[in-house]
């Protein structure tokens, strides 16, 4: 198949005459329009020249190819074959270059006004059409117009010598390349010259060298025609934008790459100015931030780690880590030193001004004017609140009868009918006055309690058995009383009782330097029989007499914050605490923080049952609402609302975690640098044998008390580790634990929950559950006992001198013998001595009288003796017999 000249020339879009002049340089034989070509031929043809239609479009699209045109500026891309002049592409090629040459020398006239007339259509056709110059510009600047892209863009606009003199910049464009012979360019570029040359303008600055010139280009730029913005955006790609900034020319300055030069402003228009100077200026700014962007920060010592964290914008759990990264270990409510401080707001951008107390405020009036904050301990706002008391004393003394002797004869006065249960606290009237106890437990396990109850107090019952006197947990109660700072008043109890010696229990009083007024001190002592209820409004009178000398007062209208007393888990209620509130009005809704668990005030009621809407200073309150368990004794706060509790008290627990994770660190380190001995101890330590436990209790304060008390078990066989401890019932749960721990549960005061018995029968899990804790605590040690491999004794039980040896058939003996001490019995352990040498130790194999065997024979009997695996007996030799007893192991 061939194909005629004209149809061919109509496919490319190139005249007829053109082609044949074409095809003739390439060896065709054509001589005109109806001569034919093979099909191939035109094929290759077509597809020649449908690439080269097309490339001046993606050289305006595609930022890429164009910067890669810039980067070879004297090598512009032609398409293969492009290499053939007609005699009228030459014609017009002396055409193109004489007015090129025009155009130049008229270019050196309008010095930097050049970009714009790249720009702009005017100089049209001529100018624009000679394409990049594929050849170094003749005469011309030593660098060609940008690069030239395959063509138009570059020739066009005569790039003007950055600070140099206007140089004909149009000398590239004189430089005719090849390609602008072919029709098709040139109609091509005929056209859209303006668009090709923005594109090219955009793209150079990306990958041109940075100009050593000065930015003079700039201001041509700003005088140029607002015709080139358009161009301009219709080559977004070919912006350098980093980062998006609106900013192309001066974003990629300071991440390194060239700067944009000369020509790339440009393009920008009068913005683009604008925006690079605030680039520029921007960076100054930076440079200087620290001085000037610098926060201010008031702040007066001491300086606490939650609210200095809050001040410069930190999470507190932050502050402690970097806290931590300088060797300080503070948690959240603890103080750090000045200098610290500092250093670590200056981290954080921030300048920290530190006003001493005391310290004249010379605030420039710049600074924040201090809202200033009620002070809740203002006296103008305390009012007058009732005492909290505690009784401590000595078990048995009587405590428990006193406080229910106590309360009955409140509630029967006014509160029949109520509901009366044990909350830890309560509070009565008594002559119009409330008074509010806190019931602490009376055993030397509930030390800890007692203690956290003498803390929240203010006047502490010391009861005292008038029969029994001061006892060792007396003086220790008295210990906490007196560290407590509280009033003490003498209870001296059981005054009915038979034995009943008031005078020993005050002389005690004075040896302890709490002399009773009665003898000239200043303690009050009142004699009480909690049983009959003698002397019990004494008592309460002078509990009131005292809070009256102690002038307590607190502020109502602050947000409550308080102790919490007991806490524990109650089915259907979940987590419950009793609280006494110690300064403002606790209300119903309120969002509490107490360490790691928060709470919402869901219901408040008081001892006997009453639910209240408000709780004032000093009164306790059974609390419903919270997260979790809260500790007994420890303190809570009221917060902003319950995300703020939330979010603090989860902030709580991170800084407990980070606390716990740093302890366990230095541990590590300080095991790294063992002595011999730690290693010998490690050893025996890993050999120790280690009873787990999951401790279960009814409420939180007994639970630590539990816990506390199995801690102190002292052995150095067996270890005791609480793998677990809990408020509640004792749960499928925990049995899942234990097997998994492989450990027992103890459960204090506690019941099984259904289906709990048969699953630790199941997975073999011990239970030991009481309600006494000495009981308990016994258990827990005969439990650490049963892992001890038992003990075995030695115990004599009798000894014979052999006086004959006697040989019975040919090669044994028998040893003639005197029973001298206790008994000599058959199978137990023998011992044949010689000379007080030990010589052989086995069982006794035989033994006879006469001729008969016996079982037993006592001192002062002869007998004959047979030590198995022995035979060589003489005369004078000591048989000693043991017995081996099995010990239990102990402790
Ligand atoms: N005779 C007489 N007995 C009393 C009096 N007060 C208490 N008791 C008895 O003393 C015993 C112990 O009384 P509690 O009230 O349980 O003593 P406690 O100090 O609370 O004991 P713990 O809770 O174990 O610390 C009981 O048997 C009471 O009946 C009293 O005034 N007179």
């Amino acid at each position: 198949m061939s194909v005629r000249i004209h149809q061919l020339s109509k496919d490319i879009g190139m005249e007829n005459k053109e082609l044949i002049e074409l095809l003739k340089s390439r060896g065709f034989k054509v001589k005109s329009a109806s001569s034919t070509i093979d099909n191939i031929s035109a094929d290759a043809l077509r597809e020649e020249f449908a690439t080269e239609a097309e490339e001046p479009k993606a050289d305006e699209s595609s930022a890429s190819e164009a910067s890669s045109a810039a980067a070879t500026p004297a090598a512009p891309q032609l398409p293969e074959g492009v290499f053939v002049k007609s005699a009228a592409d030459i014609e017009r090629e002396h055409q193109e270059k004489a007015a090129a040459a025009e155009a130049a020398k008229a270019a050196e006239a309008p010095k930097p006004v050049e970009p714009a007339k790249a720009v702009t259509p005017p100089p049209a056709p001529k100018v624009v059409t000679p394409a990049g110059p594929p050849k170094p510009p003749a005469g011309g600047p030593p660098k060609p117009p940008a690069g030239g892209p395959p063509r138009p863009p570059v020739g066009g606009p005569p790039r003007p010598p950055a600070g140099g003199p206007p140089k004909p910049p149009a000398a590239p464009a004189v430089s005719i390349p090849p390609v602008a012979a072919i029709p098709p360019k040139s109609s091509v570029s005929a056209t859209p010259p303006a668009a090709s040359i923005p594109a090219q303008a955009v793209v150079a600055p990306k990958d041109a060298p940075k100009p050593s010139t000065p930015p003079v280009a700039p201001k041509p730029v700003a005088s140029s025609p607002p015709a080139a913005p358009k161009p301009v955006a219709a080559t977004p790609p070919a912006a350098p934008k980093p980062a998006g900034p609106p900013k192309p020319p001066a974003a990629p300055t300071p991440a390194g790459p060239p700067k944009p030069p000369a020509a790339a402003k440009p393009v920008e228009k009068e913005e683009a100015a604008a925006p690079a100077a605030d680039a520029e200026l921007a960076e100054g700014e930076t440079a200087e931030a620290p001085a000037s962007e610098l926060k201010k920060i008031h702040i007066k010592p001491p300086i606490v780690v939650r609210d200095f964290a809050g001040e410069i914008g930190l999470k507190p759990f932050k502050l402690i880590s970097e806290l931590m990264e300088l060797g300080i270990f503070a948690s959240m409510n603890q103080t750090i030193e000045e200098n610290v401080a500092v250093q670590i707001a200056t981290r954080h951008g921030c300048e920290l001004e530190i006003h001493h107390r005391g310290e004249q405020n010379e605030q420039t009036g710049s600074a924040k004017p201090k809202v200033e904050k009620p002070d809740d301990d203002d006296p103008k706002f305390l009012k007058p609140r009732p005492p909290v008391v505690c009784i401590l004393g000595h078990v048995d003394h009587g405590k428990t009868t006193l406080l229910d002797t106590i309360r009955k004869a409140n509630v029967v006065s006014g509160e029949a009918g109520g509901i009366t249960q044990h909350i830890g606290a309560y509070q009565i009237e008594h002559n119009g006055h409330k008074i509010s106890f806190i019931d602490t437990p009376g055993h030397a396990a509930f030390s800890m309690m007692r203690e956290r109850g003498a803390n929240v107090t203010d006047v502490s019952i010391l009861v005292v058995a008038a029969d029994d006197a001061f006892k060792p947990q007396t003086d220790e109660a008295l210990k906490f009383a007196k560290e407590a700072n509280n009033a003490i008043i003498v209870a001296i109890n059981k005054i009915d009782a038979k034995g009943a010696n008031v005078d020993r229990v005050k002389q005690q009083m004075q040896e302890k330097g709490i002399a009773p007024e009665d003898w000239g001190g200043e303690t009050i002592a009142v004699e009480v029989s909690a049983l009959k209820g003698t002397n019990i409004d004494d008592l309460l009178d002078m509990i009131l007499l005292q809070a009256e000398v102690l002038e307590l007062k607190a502020n109502p209208s602050c947000p409550a914050s308080g102790t919490i007393i007991e806490s524990q888990v109650e089915q259907g209620r979940g987590a419950t605490a009793t609280v006494i509130v110690e300064r403002g009005t606790l209300k119903r809704g309120d969002a509490l923080l107490c360490g790691e668990v928060y709470c919402r005030v869901k219901t408040m009621t008081d001892a006997d049952g009453k639910v209240l809407k408000s709780a004032p200073p000093a009164t306790p309150v059974k609390v419903t609402g919270w997260s979790d368990v809260p500790a007994s004794g420890t303190k809570f706060n009221t917060e902003k609302n319950e995300k703020t509790a939330k979010r603090n008290a989860e902030e709580n627990m991170q800084v407990r975690k980070l606390h716990d994770a740093a302890r366990a660190q230095q541990k590590n380190t300080e095991g790294g640098a063992a002595t011999i001995e730690d290693l010998f101890a490690a050893i025996e330590n890993q050999q120790k044998k280690c009873l787990r436990v999951i401790v279960k209790s009814d409420v939180h304060g007994s639970t630590e008390a539990l816990v506390q008390a199995l801690k102190e078990i002292k052995s150095d066989k067996v270890d005791l580790d609480v793998i677990s401890k809990g408020v509640g019932h004792i749960t499928k749960n925990d049995i899942t634990l234990a097997s998994a721990g492989g450990a027992m549960i103890v459960g204090f005061n506690v019941k099984l929950d259904n289906g709990v018995q048969s699953l630790a029968k199941h997975h073999d899990i011990r239970i030991i559950q009481h309600a006494i804790i000495y009981e308990l605590i016994d258990q827990v040690e005969e439990a650490m006992a049963d892992l001890l491999d038992a003990e075995y004794t030695e115990k004599k039980t009798g000894a014979a001198e052999v006086r004959q040896v006697f040989s019975v058939g040919k090669t044994r003996n028998v040893a003639g013998c005197m029973v001298t001490e206790g008994s000599i019995k058959r199978n137990c352990i023998a011992r044949l001595m010689r000379g007080g040498q030990l010589i052989h130790e086995s069982k006794i194999d035989t033994l006879k009288r006469f001729k008969d065997d016996v079982k037993e024979v006592r001192a002062g009997y002869e007998c004959g003796i047979n030590v198995a695996g022995y035979d060589d007996y003489q005369e004078g030799d000591h048989i000693e017999c043991f017995a081996v007893e099995e010990q239990r192991p102990s402790l």
